[in-house]
């Protein structure tokens, strides 16, 4: 269900709110709107369940039963044993410290538990929420109940599908920079040597690696890939556009990849899932394995995307900035814009952990400027009581104050208009004309965010995902996914985490820590 950005009122920061107000019913399933800059529309968002959902009749003393029925089947993993005949073999994947373990009678055993069962799960959702009003609920039915929601565990697995000194693997990366991505690339490489891989290959920017005769594929080894997480961005490069199915199939097939590993974020799981399915109808056994890619954080269910830590603390450099000019300035007023399309995860995050935003702008909680109850009033307040103040603004937000334009990136991404430079002017002229010195530093610190390497929290859980990515394609799994889900490593299907992108729950307890820090208002 969607709703068009004119429709909207322009002062909400609750969906339930909104909702009521254009006639759509306020079940605990739909809860709040984000702006979807592909579709162009506030977009309802499910949380426990989605949209399409079938829809549940909860006066059915089963319906918890069909519910999770459902949801398993969801879940499942589509495994390449579903459309051709294969069989699976002992893993190489050997885990160095392994002995022969003694049974309790005193006979040794030559099994060993350090691998993975198909049938471990881990719980997708771990609060029993009393309430639909409870901070953050997700909630399936009206009551609230209880439901547990499993998922599968990510890791090594005793049987493989693929014989490794046969196999031929290739690792792609799209979609924009993000730090971290040499260090799952490194992973990739090393965990595919340790189960006896001696063909690896990396497809040079993007999909346009597949089918530009100019990018040559990339031979890679432990000895090529070894200090390349030392350095930020993309060993393989990347590039937006150019993704077209059929002509990838080909050149898999022409390549004779059995593996194929595919780093990015929404849009490239979209176009790694269409891959799947087209080597699925052409019968074709190769497993494509993404890795989440996206400083923006902004992949369903997961914890934490990789280099989102680390695009945080970067932007702790930027607002500092700010923050001394603004401090040191005559009613200064630091304006710092940051990445985030469509989600204000690191512009929240950055706020938080700076403790000196004095307003936090996200694309998922619209604001008016001015008015009594706008951002404009508010900085007039600052600067009356503190005498200086900080902005930080993420750049897809407010972007119903710009004229709707049709433009679109390579990948059909919606072009934003720059909300940095356009409350730089607001701001100026509102000080100007209420008679009122100001000086305002704007910093919009963009590409530094993410140019950078990992830092060491990110370095590790690339190092997480790269291995399990691999574990995953020799366990015969293809068209999924790997996250971290309450702290645990898990495989998803690739459908379930493309179906929205995730965004920040003005309902949640962060953004409203968020809001208890930065002390600001509501702006309507
Ligand atoms: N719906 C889709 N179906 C198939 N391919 C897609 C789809 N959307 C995007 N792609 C392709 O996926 C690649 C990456 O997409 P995009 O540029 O949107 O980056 P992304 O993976 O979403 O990462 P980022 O977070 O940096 O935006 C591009 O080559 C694009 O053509
Ligand atoms: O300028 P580029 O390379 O298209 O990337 C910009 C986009 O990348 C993102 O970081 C997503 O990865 C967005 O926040 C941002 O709009
Ligand atoms: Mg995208």
């Amino acid at each position: 269900m969607a709703l068009a950005p004119m429709d909207y009122a322009g002062s909400i920061s609750s969906g339930q709110k909104y909702l009521g107000r254009f006639g759509v019913p306020t079940s605990s399933r739909l809860r709040w709107v984000g702006y979807d800059t592909k579709s162009r529309t506030y977009q309802l968002v499910a949380r426990a369940i989605s949209v399409d959902q079938p829809q549940l009749d909860f006066s059915n003393p089963d319906w918890k039963k069909q519910f999770q029925e459902d949801f398993n089947k969801r879940f499942s993993l589509p495994h390449l044993r579903d459309v051709i005949d294969v069989e699976p073999r002992p893993t190489t994947f050997s885990l160095k410290s392994r002995t022969p373990l003694e049974n309790v009678n005193g006979t040794m055993q030559e099994s060993w538990n350090g691998y993975v069962n198909d049938d471990d799960r881990a719980l997708l959702k771990v609060i029993k929420f009393a309430s639909p009003t409870s901070a953050g609920a997700d909630c399936i039915d009206p009551d609230c109940s209880w439901v547990e929601q499993w998922v599968h565990r990510a890791g090594p697995r005793k049987q493989i599908y693929f014989e490794p000194q046969y196999v031929k693997a290739g690792i792609v990366s799209c979609g924009g920079l993000c730090p971290g991505l040499n260090d799952v690339i490194r992973q990739i490489v090393l965990t595919l040597e340790k189960y006896g891989v001696k063909n690896i290959v990396g497809i040079q920017h993007g999909f346009r690696g597949f089918f530009e005769d100019h990018l040559s594929e990339v031979p890679l080894s432990r000895h090529v890939v070894q200090n390349i997480n030392l350095a930020g961005g993309s060993f393989l490069g990347v590039s937006r556009g150019g993704a077209n199915i059929s002509d990838i199939v080909d050149s898999i097939q022409a390549r004779r990849l059995d593996m194929l590993f595919v780093l990015g974020g929404n849009g490239t799981h979209a176009g790694a899932n269409a891959i799947h399915d087209e080597c699925r109808k052409r019968k074709l056994q190769v497993s494509i394995v993404c890795v989440p890619k996206t400083i923006d954080n902004d992949i369903l269910l997961m914890d934490k995307t990789f280099g989102f830590d680390t695009a945080v603390e970067a932007a702790q450099r930027a607002i500092n900035s700010a923050y001394i000019e603004a401090h040191s300035a005559f009613h200064g007023i630091g304006l710092v814009k940051l990445m985030g399309r469509s989600s204000g995860f690191i512009t929240m995050q950055a706020s938080l952990s700076s403790g000196q935003v004095d307003i936090c702008l996200i694309p998922e909680v619209p604001f008016t400027l001015d008015g009594p109850n706008g951002v404009l009033r508010h900085l007039e307040h600052l600067i009356e009581t503190k005498g200086f103040a900080l902005v930080c603004v993420a750049e897809g937000a407010g972007q119903e104050y710009f004229q709707k334009s049709n433009a679109t990136d390579a990948s059909g991404n919606m072009v934003l208009s720059d909300i940095g430079v356009h409350l730089q002017q607001k701001i100026k002229s509102h000080f100007k004309d209420i008679g009122v010195h100001s000086d305002i530093k704007y910093i919009d610190p963009t590409y530094m965010l993410r140019a950078v390497r990992a830092n060491a929290s990110d370095a590790i859980l690339c190092t997480v995902l790269g291995q399990n990515a691999v574990h995953g394609a020799f366990a015969g799994f293809s068209g999924i996914t790997t996250g971290v889900c309450n702290t645990h490593n898990v495989y998803l299907p690739i459908p379930e985490v493309i179906k929205s992108t995730r965004f920040v729950d003005p309902n949640s307890r962060m953004w409203h820590r968020c809001l208890t820090s930065t002390g600001q208002p509501d702006f309507h």
